[in-house]
C-alpha cells in the first residue's frame, strides 16, 4: 500500500515549476512532508489527490497509475484535507458530516458511528451542534480531518491538519493521525517540525520545488550529529560576536548570562558542549547555506 511517485514536474501557467521532477515512494504508515512556504507541498499534495495534473512524470497508488480515467478509482481510496476548506457555513458540525457522509455513500448506520466516534477523538462532540461558521479556526480544520477520516480511505492526505491547533489539541490530532495510519498510508504535511518528531519514522524535505532529503527521521538526525554546539556567554554582546561568525539557531537567557546554540561542521572557538540532537536541529542544518557552516 504505497504511493510511488517518478520524475514529476508540475508547472502553472505562469512558468512557476512548483514541483521539479520530484521521485519519491511514500510507504505505509504516515510519512512526513516538511518545508517553507512555497517549497510545493500542497501543489505535490494537489497532484496526488487528482486535483492537478503533472506536466510530466508518473505516479501510481498501490499499482493504479494516475490517468484520467482511473481518477474516479484513485479518488475512492484517498481522503484529504486540503489546506483551506469552507464547509457549509449553515450546517451545524454534525449536520455537515451528515451531509459529507451522504455525499461519499457512506451507510447512515456506519456514517453515524464514525461520526460519534471522531467527534469523540477531536474532542468536538461538545461542539456537535455549532453552526459550522460559528467555530474557531482550530475547530473547523478538525472538523475537516473528520471528513477527510470519515470514509475510512487506504490513503489519507492532510495538508497541515495541526495549524491553528493549541498545544493539547495538536498532541490529540498527531495520536489520532498516528493511530489512524495503522495499515494505511498517511501523508502529513507541516510546518512545525516538532509533529512529524512526535509521529513520523520517515520524512522528506521540500525546498523550491525538490526534494533536499528522503529518509528516516533517525538517519536526518545522523546527518547533524558532530553539528550542533551550545555555548555559554556572558550576554547579548558575546552572543552578537558569535553570531557573527556562526549559524546561531537560539538563544536563552540564563540566570548566569546566556546559553547559545550553534550549527557549525567545525567545533567553534569558544568553549563548548555538544547536546542531544533534535529533530528541529537536524532540519536547520540541513537548511542551513553550506557557506554559513
Ligand atoms: N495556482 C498557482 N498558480 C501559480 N503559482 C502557484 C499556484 N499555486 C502555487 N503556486 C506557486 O507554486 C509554489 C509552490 O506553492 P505551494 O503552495 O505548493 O507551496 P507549499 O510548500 O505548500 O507552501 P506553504 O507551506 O506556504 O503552504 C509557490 O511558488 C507558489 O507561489
Amino acid at each position: 500500500m504505497s504511493i510511488v511517485i517518478k520524475q514529476v514536474t508540475v508547472e502553472f501557467k505562469n512558468h512557476v515549476r512548483a514541483v521539479d521532477q520530484v521521485d519519491l515512494t511514500i510507504p505505509r504508515g504516515i510519512y512526513g512532508l516538511l518545508g517553507e512556504n512555497g517549497a510545493g507541498k500542497t501543489t505535490l499534495m494537489r497532484v496526488l489527490t487528482t486535483v492537478l495534473t503533472p506536466k510530466e512524470g508518473e505516479i501510481w497508488l498501490d499499482h493504479i497509475r494516475y490517468e484520467p480515467q482511473q481518477y474516479e478509482t484513485i479518488k475512492r481510496k484517498l481522503g484529504y484535507l486540503p489546506q483551506e476548506l469552507n464547509l457549509y457555513p449553515g450546517l451545524s458540525v454534525r449536520e455537515c458530516l451528515e451531509y459529507l457522509g451522504e455525499l461519499s455513500q457512506i451507510p447512515k448506520n456506519i456514517c453515524k458511528k464514525r461520526i460519534d466516534f471522531y467527534l469523540e477523538k477531536t474532542g468536538l462532540l461538545p461542539h456537535q451542534k455549532k453552526k459550522m461558521r460559528q467555530l474557531s479556526g482550530g475547530m473547523k480544520r478538525r472538523v475537516g480531518l473528520i471528513q477527510a477520516m470519515l470514509g475510512e480511505p487506504e490513503f489519507l492526505i492532510v495538508d497541515e491538519p495541526t495549524t491553528g491547533l493549541d498545544p493539547e489539541e495538536r498532541v490529540r490530532i498527531r495520536n489520532l493521525l498516528v493511530d489512524f495510519a495503522k495499515g494505511r498510508t498517511v501523508l502529513f504535511s507541516t510546518h512545525v517540525v516538532e509533529d512529524i518528531a512526535a509521529t513520523c519514522s520517515n520524512l522528506a524535505v521540500m525546498r523550491k520545488g525538490t526534494f533536499l532529503y528522503t529518509g528516516t527521521v533517525q538517519d536526518l538526525l545522523n546527518h547533524a550529529k558532530g553539528k550542533i554546539w551550545m555555548a555559554a556567554v556572558s550576554g547579548e554582546d558575546e552572543a552578537r560576536g558569535l553570531e557573527a561568525k556562526y549559524h546561531i539557531t537560539s538563544k536563552q537567557y540564563t540566570e548566569e548570562g546566556m546559553t547559545v546554540k550553534m550549527i557549525s561542521d567545525t567545533r567553534p572557538a569558544v568553549p563548548c558542549t555538544q547536546p542531544q540532537i533534535t529533530l528541529e536541529d537536524a532540519y536547520l542544518y540541513l537548511m542551513a547555506p553550506k557557506e554559513t557552516l
